[in-house]
């Protein structure tokens, strides 16, 4: 049985003060499988939060059903834990305390203190549990984030791009982290991405998404066991196969922002698969 089902979902926004809507995508028909590793990835706008936020039950469909473990998406649960690009910590907490906080309403103190050292021990960040967030880089930030959001127990883990504001070396420590969270919790983890490299790199399958309609472009399925090497040639043909097809979506996009401009600035935009795809002007 699938874990999260997707089926026919359309979202469209309604701008009140103009009277227009807008379809973000629409007819996504997904199934990712219990334990499974899955990104989400395409252009800047094709709608990759937005699915993300409608699984997380933190947004409607306007038309189509999300279901988790069989059950309809109706709101956000407990089955369901999102770490976001910002780690949205309680700056006058210690660490360990802002792990333990969802904790305490679940359990007694003694256990939701244990629970939270045992999560801080998966992410690395022993040393640092009587800090606070100031005291702690981006990276081991979004390690409390993980290790919060992890503590709590969730069946699926939704990952919004949650690397996007971190350097190169960091961002590369936090995929092996994540790899090895993965394999020890078999989680089933869905993640929001804009780097063709940070997709090959962690998921089972990698759900490409176009723009302007937003929709399903193609599915890929990563077949290299872990921990994988950019320098593989595996790796390289399946970058290459990837970047291929964004190209042409990216393109289009162009296209519409850029109109008559876009013929003289073509030779500005050729697209690298390590870098976000968000802003290539
Ligand atoms: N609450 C909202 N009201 C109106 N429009 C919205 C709302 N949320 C998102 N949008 C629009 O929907 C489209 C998709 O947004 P979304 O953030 O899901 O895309 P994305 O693929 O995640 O983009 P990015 O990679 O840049 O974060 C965008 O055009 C965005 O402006």
């Amino acid at each position: 049985m699938a874990d999260v089902l997707i089926d026919q979902v359309e979202k469209t926004f309604y701008d009140k003060t103009k009277d227009t809507s807008f379809t973000v995508f629409k007819d996504i028909q997904a199934e990712i499988k219990s334990g499974e590793f899955v990104s989400l990835l395409g252009p800047s706008g094709c709608g990759k939060s937005t699915l993300l936020n409608i699984i997380a039950g933190l947004e409607e469909p306007t038309s189509g059903v999300v279901e988790v473990g069989g059950r309809r998406v109706t709101g956000p649960g407990p089955d369901r834990g999102v770490v976001f690009q910002e780690s949205a910590l309680m700056p006058w907490q210690t660490v360990l305390d802002n792990v333990m906080f969802g904790l305490k309403k679940k359990m007694n103190k003694e256990e939701a203190k244990e629970r939270a050292e045992y999560f801080l021990k998966l992410v690395h960040l022993s040393k640092f549990i009587h800090s606070y967030p100031h005291e702690l880089s981006g990276g081991m930030k979004q390690r409390v984030s993980i290790a919060r959001t992890l503590a709590l127990d969730p069946d699926i883990l939704l990952m919004d791009e949650p690397f996007g504001a971190l350097d190169e070396q960091t961002r590369s420590m936090l995929h092996k982290e994540v790899t090895y969270i993965w394999e020890e919790t078999q989680k089933t983890v869905v993640f929001v991405t804009h780097n063709i490299r940070e997709s090959i790199l962690l998921s089972d399958r990698i759900v490409l998404m176009g723009t302007r309609p937003g929709r399903i472009v193609e599915v890929f399925d990563v077949p290299m066991e872990r921990p994988r090497k950019t320098s593989s040639k595996e790796f390289g043909e399946l970058e290459e196969r990837i970047q291929q097809k964004l190209a042409k979506e990216i393109e289009k996009v162009m296209r519409e922002e850029l109109g008559d401009d876009y013929n003289s600035k073509k030779g500005a935009l050729l697209y690298h698969t390590d870098r976000d795809m968000g802003n290539h002007i």
